[in-house]
């Protein structure tokens, strides 16, 4: 099996989609930003504040250079900027989660916890900077993704569904 490697938004469904997968597929998962937490012994959040985004992003590239060369039959979910990392495609098959920047934040805000998966997310703190951010990112997924699922309105586990369906053809 080739690695799937799920890129996308902030907050559009990355790690809840992969917890799908999981449950229905012998794919086992690993998420970047997790990774990144257990290397540092740090939340993202504090990687942000105490040591800046640029050492963040060396610390994805660290990540793309491990998963390149030692990972197989893996899903890897990512952080929204790891699409950045120049080795990406060599990582696996590329899936993009996509879904209009509102509809992304609304999910969000009816969350129960919706302050708190705002904050630990340093990029999401200013919407106008981040629809921006969006409208910059998103003609950059688009071109990378070898599949692309549209999540809005379907639940993760359609999405997981959809995801495994179309990803055989890459297998
Ligand atoms: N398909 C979905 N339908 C409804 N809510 C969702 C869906 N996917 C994700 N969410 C919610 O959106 C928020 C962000 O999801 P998450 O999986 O953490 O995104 P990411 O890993 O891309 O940052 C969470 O509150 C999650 O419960
Ligand atoms: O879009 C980005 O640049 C980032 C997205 C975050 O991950 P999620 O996409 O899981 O929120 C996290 O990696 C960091 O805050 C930076």
């Amino acid at each position: 099996m080739k690695n799937i490697i799920l890129i996308g938004f902030m907050g559009v469904g990355k790690g809840s989609v992969a917890r799908e997968v999981i449950k229905h597929s012998d794919y086992i998962a690993i998420d970047t930003d997790d990774l990144i937490e257990s290397m540092e012994n740090k939340k993202v959040k504090e990687i942000f504040e105490e040591d800046g985004e640029a050492y963040f992003r060396k610390l994805e590239l660290n990540v793309a250079r491990w998963l390149e060369s030692s990972v197989k039959n893996t899903l890897i979910s990512t952080g929204g900027g790891f699409y950045k990392q120049k080795s990406l495609k060599k990582i696996g098959t590329v899936v993009l989660l996509d879904s209009p920047f509102d509809a992304i934040i609304k999910r969000i805000k009816t969350h129960p916890n919706a302050a708190r998966k705002i904050k630990k997310r340093p990029l999401l703190n200013d919407l106008e900077k981040a629809k921006e951010l969006y409208k910059e990112r998103r003609p950059e997924y688009l071109a990378l993704a070898d599949i692309v699922i549209d999540v809005t309105k379907k639940s993760a586990l359609e999405c997981s569904k959809e995801l495994l369906k179309k990803v055989k053809k890459y297998a």
